[in-house]
């Protein structure tokens, strides 16, 4: 039974949820871990030097919670896919003898490879930039759950992707980078290409 586990990171308001999301529709047995969905409760979330609640740092994620959910899945990959609802191809279904099925689990979020539990899972590691206009642009148009309040894009969020980035980089790990100015189709193509190409060297 072949497993394979992509990576889908990048700066936040890059594109990945997006991409990711038409991704699922579209790989067979695909199955997602979305990052965000980590996050600690905000009393939880240290308040910095600077009066910001640090979100953008990994001590604002359970990440022990988020390695059990990708350890389940590598486990039993059939079952975690019934139980999030993903539809299985009928030779990925337990019931085939052959077993001859592929499973793919897309890792989805901002601060995937700085994290080393989770670095060595991944068959493909993809990385989405996009520059800081476009960031700050995008980021103001979006809602979170705790809306952000003044100053906390230039104040924490954008200097902590640049910490992050940079310790990223000097990990030395193989990661594929994404121009995430590029149309949400023109990224999907190019990245479902990658994968299919991934695929048939794995196979
Ligand atoms: N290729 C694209 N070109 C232009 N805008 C895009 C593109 N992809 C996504 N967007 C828009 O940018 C915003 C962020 O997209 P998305 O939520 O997919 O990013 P994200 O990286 O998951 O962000 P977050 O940090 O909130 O998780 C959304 O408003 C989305 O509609
Ligand atoms: N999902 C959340 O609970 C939450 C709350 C506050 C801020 N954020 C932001 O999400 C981004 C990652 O996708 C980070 O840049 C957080 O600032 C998320
Ligand atoms: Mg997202």
């Amino acid at each position: 039974k072949m497993k394979i586990i992509i990576g889908i990171g990048g700066v936040t308001n890059g594109g990945k949820t997006t991409l990711t999301n038409r991704l699922v529709q579209t790989l067979p047995n695909c199955c997602v871990v979305h990052q965000d969905d980590f996050f600690k409760k905000t009393d939880q979330i240290e308040v910095g030097e600077d009066g910001f609640r640090q979100w953008d740092v990994i001590t604002a994620l359970d990440m022990e919670s988020m390695v059990n959910t990708v350890k389940g899945w590598q486990e039993n990959p059939v079952k975690f896919a019934r139980s999030h609802g993903v539809n299985l191809s009928p030779e990925a279904e337990e019931s085939n003898p052959e077993n001859t099925g592929l499973h793919i689990l897309i890792v989805e979020g901002f601060l995937l490879y700085n994290y080393k539990p989770l670095l060595d899972i991944y068959d493909k590691r993809y990385f989405l930039a996009i520059p800081y206009e476009e960031c700050k642009r995008r980021r103001s148009t979006r809602t979170y759950t705790i809306p952000d309040p003044p100053g906390l894009f230039d104040g924490h969020v954008w200097p902590m992707y640049l910490k992050h980035r940079k310790e990223m980089e000097n990990s030395g790990d193989c990661i594929e980078y994404l121009d995430g100015r590029k149309s949400r189709d023109e990224l999907y193509n190019e990245v479902y290409e990658s994968i299919q190409n991934l695929l048939l060297n794995n196979s």
